[in-house]
């Protein structure tokens, strides 16, 4: 059973200014309207996925609530308390408790150190450590935590001594150094071999479940988030769109893009694309559509789909979706 909301997200919007593309009237470019009223709650010990395809602001919402930059409107609740703080020892606090790791573990790690540096670093500054000896003891416990064992063979190694899957262990442990209640971990799999993505998504399944973190895993693959996640929120140019249990989510999908993107998971005896592949590209975030984001490429539009945002309905146990199919407009 998950425990308390340690970290929420309420009616998030961002709007970036495009760096390109066409300029407007008064010679400026429109906003990319990255993210658009997005609340989210993530509780301890339970891994929460946030499922969408590429460009749809998924790691945009990551780093809203890893506060890495401001939101346009919206507010950030840590532990019910809104996070006001932007510098100073306040916001130092955040940071330390919301931690993220990315998708390329070679990028995030500085190539010139050792692990035993990476892991005894963020020990140090966070005060934690009391003595030399008890550095080295909770170095080679946080290389225990994310198996990298015998200890002794991964401490003096450089980053390009490790597979990707060894590098985003040891990134998985520095962020466990600091202590943190939140893990928001964007495309933690995306880059590794296949054959070990399961071994890192059983390690945060893991972690989660035994030191009560609360885990936004972020992905485009619905098929990974079915697998480990307990709540899956599915994300549309922007929005999100559905939201429900995991099993429930993926085995009754209510929104016809979260069916799509369910029957475009891999699969080995299709010959020939999966419709929503062939149903066009997702939307520009600069000019998207007007009504229902996700109406130009549904199988199922409905006139109203193109002229007005759909409400959210709630269909029980934890489940809703925004569709006009299931409004009552
Ligand atoms: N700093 C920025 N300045 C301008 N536009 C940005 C910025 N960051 C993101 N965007 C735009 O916001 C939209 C959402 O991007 P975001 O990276 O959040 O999506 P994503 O779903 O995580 O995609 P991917 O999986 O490809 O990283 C995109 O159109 C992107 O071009």
């Amino acid at each position: 059973m998950s425990g308390e909301v340690v970290l929420e997200g309420r009616n998030l919007t961002k709007n970036f200014t495009a760096a390109r593309g066409p300029r407007g009237r008064l010679g400026r470019r429109p906003p990319v309207r990255a993210v658009e009223d997005v609340s989210l709650a993530l509780r301890a010990g339970s891994v929460t996925a946030l499922v969408g395809e590429s460009g749809c602001g998924k790691s945009t919402v990551a780093r809203l609530l890893a506060q890495v930059y401001p939101a346009t409107s919206g507010e950030v609740l840590l532990r019910g308390r809104p996070v006001r703080a932007h510098r100073g020892s306040g916001f130092r606090d955040y940071r330390r408790q919301v931690q993220l790791i990315f998708q390329d573990p070679f990028a995030s790690l500085n190539p010139f150190h050792r692990v035993r540096y990476h892991l005894a670093r963020p020990l140090r500054i966070h005060g934690h450590v009391r003595s030399a000896a008890d550095e080295a003891e909770q170095v080679a416990e946080l290389l225990e935590r994310v198996s990298l064992t015998p200890v002794e063979q991964f401490m003096d190694k450089l980053p390009h001594e490790l597979s990707g899957g060894q590098r985003q262990r040891v990134a998985i442990a520095r962020a466990l150094a600091v202590r943190p209640a939140v893990l928001i971990a964007d495309e933690p799999v995306s880059m590794l071999d296949v054959s070990i993505r399961l071994g890192v998504l059983r390690l945060l399944e893991r972690l989660a479940d035994e030191s009560g973190l609360a885990l936004l895993y972020i992905t485009h693959d619905i098929a990974s988030a079915r697998y480990f996640a307990e709540d899956i929120t599915v994300m549309y140019a922007g929005r999100l769109i559905e939201r429900g249990p995991g099993e429930v989510l993926t085995q009754e999908p209510a929104h016809p893009y979260t069916r799509l993107l369910l029957s475009a998971a891999p699969d080995p005896d299709r010959v020939s694309p999966p419709e929503i592949l062939r149903r066009g590209e997702p939307p520009s975030l600069a000019d998207p559509p007007g009504g229902c984001r996700f109406h130009p490429r549904c199988p199922i539009a409905l006139p109203v789909c193109s002229e007005r945002t759909p409400p959210r309905t709630d269909l029980g146990d934890g489940r809703w979706t925004e569709c006009w199919h299931y409004g009552d407009g």
